[in-house]
């Protein structure tokens, strides 16, 4: 199977959880650059993968507001690209979106086909990937997911830790609620899609969208106060504590993507079809800090 974005916080975890299904092929950007649309036709034809897990993808939200062409090469254009060579051969491909796509407004959860209307660059070309897969004829799983986080790469979570270190007090916006989803869980639910399948190459859920997350809910500042209390506890000196941690409006954080206040999203529709139940948040919290904190 042909993994891309192996380097990334999901595609890692996706090369950690599909070693048994097969030859896992997860070429690094020097070896294929995906904004080649040629060198990635070339790739395909080559190989000629069975599977295709896209988890490459332009994700600096607030870079791709000055980098638009870029973020659309990656986010938009990659996956019909897959999507169209996985309808042509008839495989199977796993493509990964995010909350940014949905208008953020009022607090109910968003369902799946619920109206999206994204305020970002960012958010835009994501969508116009998810619509290109969809539109494909291509069999597909689509996992919508947010705010993700690992113990490698770049993250909120590894930037809340050096910034604990460094300071005494932060300011963190605490009216955009959604939930924090490690990049592990994201590619064990992939896993599971396909695994008690008699073709491990077959996901066993009908195409479509599936939002993928933990339980529960919070801001992003109690996320950030989350991760200082565990990792106290877990033993990490930290210059801040969960106490000086500043809750502030979205207005007093100026960034020049705009970010949806409610990424909310049901959970019900993964759960029923993969016979799951997520676990909460703050406990897939604490398997990741373990991963990352000295005791
Ligand atoms: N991060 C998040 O908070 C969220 C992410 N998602 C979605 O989940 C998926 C995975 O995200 P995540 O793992 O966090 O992303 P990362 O930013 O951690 O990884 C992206 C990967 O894409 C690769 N890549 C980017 N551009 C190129 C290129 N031109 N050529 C080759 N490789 C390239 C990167 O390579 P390199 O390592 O060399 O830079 C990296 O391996 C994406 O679809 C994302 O939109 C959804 C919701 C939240
Ligand atoms: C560092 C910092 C961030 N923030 C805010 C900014 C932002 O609203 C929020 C999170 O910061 P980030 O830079 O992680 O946000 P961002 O990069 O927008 O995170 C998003 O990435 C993309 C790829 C997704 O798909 C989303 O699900 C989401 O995870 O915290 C503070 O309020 N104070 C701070 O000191
Ligand atoms: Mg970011």
């Amino acid at each position: 199977m042909f993994i891309t974005g192996g380097n990334g916080q999901v595609g890692f975890e996706l090369q950690r959880q599909f070693a048994l299904f097969g030859n896992v092929l997860a070429p690094t950007r020097h070896e294929l650059d995906l904004t080649d649309a040629n060198a990635v036709d070339a790739y395909l034809a080559e190989h000629q993968p069975a599977l295709i897990l896209n988890a490459a993808a332009y994700t600096a939200v607030d870079k791709a507001e000055s980098e638009p062409a870029q973020a659309k090469r990656l986010n938009a254009e990659l996956p019909a690209q897959l999507a169209e060579y996985a309808a042509k051969h008839t495989i199977a491909l796993v493509h990964y979106s995010t909350d940014y796509v949905y208008p953020g407004d009022g607090e109910t959860p968003w369902q799946e086909d619920s109206p999206t209307a994204p305020h970002s660059v960012y958010g835009q070309t994501k969508l116009e990937g998810d619509q290109a897969v969809t539109q494909s004829g291509c069999q597909h799983l689509i996992f919508r997911t947010s705010w993700v986080y690992a113990a490698r790469g770049n993250n909120f979570m590894k930037t809340m830790l050096r910034l604990g270190r460094e300071r005494e007090a932060l300011s963190i916006v605490n009216d955009q609620i959604g939930a924090p989803t490690p990049a592990r869980l994201i590619a064990q639910v992939t896993a599971l899609a396909f695994t008690p399948h008699a073709s491990p190459l077959t996901p066993h859920i009908t195409s479509g969208i599936y939002h993928l997350a933990p339980r529960g809910e919070t801001s992003w500042h109690g996320f950030a106060s989350e991760i200082f209390k565990q990792a106290q506890a877990l033993g990490e000196e930290l210059a801040i504590h969960s106490g000086t941690v500043n809750g502030i409006p979205t207005v007093e954080f100026p960034t020049p993507a705009q970010r949806p206040l409610n990424s909310r999203m049901s959970l019900t529709k993964l759960e029923a079809a993969l016979g799951v139940t997520l676990p909460v948040w703050q406990y897939q919290l604490a398997l990741t800090l373990a991963e990352c904190c000295e005791a």
